[in-house]
């Protein structure tokens, strides 16, 4: 699958296609994109909420931007667009990982790693094509990933100090939260899980399937390096996976792709 990916990018000649205006308009005719001022109220009432800067966020945004371009190993949205099948498996860290990837091999879909879970996908011999990170995962495990999958890396205000991460990455799209920049996309979402989807929706993935996502307090320990068992949420993460589960149903309502939890469509 990610030899595709290379040889896509190979053709290109990482020319930054001057026919991107057609693949956008290609692409959001399949799939629903969502548009800076939609995400917006969500993002205001996020930064209330969990007490975040804007203008952290922005500044992140804007250093990420800097680092991919002096560095090179960045991919425009239309470069990704090839590995997505019309069934996308996006795997969360919650406590039901294990037992909802045990025996399988996906092979029929696209494989989405949401952060954390890449340790657990990795342990199971399951290699993702796609990373969604905010480099707080294991960092030994996003490196090992990085080799074979495509890395959508996340720059908010609080992981500045771990964007020169990204330059051990061969191929990284770049995603804010706040205004998107040239090179630095925001299709919407919060978290890596919600985010995930997001992303397959807007590249036109027909069926999202979510694995490892449990809302009911428990926390997976595949999300935190220092964590060996599962745990009660802690107070700011049982705001994040709060918003999480909104911002799937709400993909769910207002997105084009069937989204599942587990084997029950939403
Ligand atoms: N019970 C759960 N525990 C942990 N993650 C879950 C759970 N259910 C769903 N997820 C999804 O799995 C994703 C990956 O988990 P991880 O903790 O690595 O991500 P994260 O978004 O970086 O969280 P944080 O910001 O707290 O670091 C989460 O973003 C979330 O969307
Ligand atoms: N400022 C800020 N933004 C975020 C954060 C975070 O910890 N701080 N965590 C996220 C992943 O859940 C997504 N966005
Ligand atoms: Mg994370």
């Amino acid at each position: 699958m990610t030899s595709v990916v290379v040889a896509f990018i190979i053709l290109q000649g990482r020319a930054r296609s001057s026919s991107a205006q057609t693949f956008f308009f290609v692409s959001c005719f399949n799939s629903y994109c969502m548009k800076w001022e939609e995400w917006k109220p969500f993002y205001e009432r996020i930064v209330r909420v969990m007490g975040y800067s804007m203008e952290d966020d922005e500044k992140a945004a804007e250093v990420l931007r800097s680092i991919l371009i002096e560095n090179d190993n960045y991919i425009i949205k239309e470069e990704i667009n090839s590995i997505i099948m019309e069934r996308v498996y996006i795997f969360g860290a919650g406590p039901n990982l294990e037992d909802e990837i045990r025996g399988r091999d996906f092979s029929d879909g696209t494989k989405i790693a949401a952060d954390g879970a890449t340790s657990a996908l990795l342990k199971n011999g399951i290699i993702p094509d796609i990373v969604v990170t905010d480099l707080d995962g294991r960092i030994r495990d996003l490196l090992e990933a990085s080799k074979k999958a495509v890395m959508v890396v996340h720059a908010h205000g609080d992981n500045i100090d771990k964007l020169p991460i990204v330059t051990n990455f061969p191929l990284v799209l770049g995603t804010c939260q706040t205004k998107p920049l040239d090179i630095i996309y925001n299709f919407g979402g919060f978290t890596d899980g919600d985010r995930a989807a997001f992303l397959a929706e807007e590249l036109g993935a027909k069926e999202i399937i979510l694995l490892g996502f449990d809302f009911s307090g428990k926390v997976g320990k595949w999300s935190k390096p220092w964590l060996t068992k599962h745990v009660e949420a802690w107070e700011e993460k049982r705001k994040k996976l709060e918003f999480a589960r909104e911002l799937i149903k709400w993909l769910a309502k207002n997105g084009k792709a069937k989204i599942f939890l587990g084997n029950k469509k939403i």
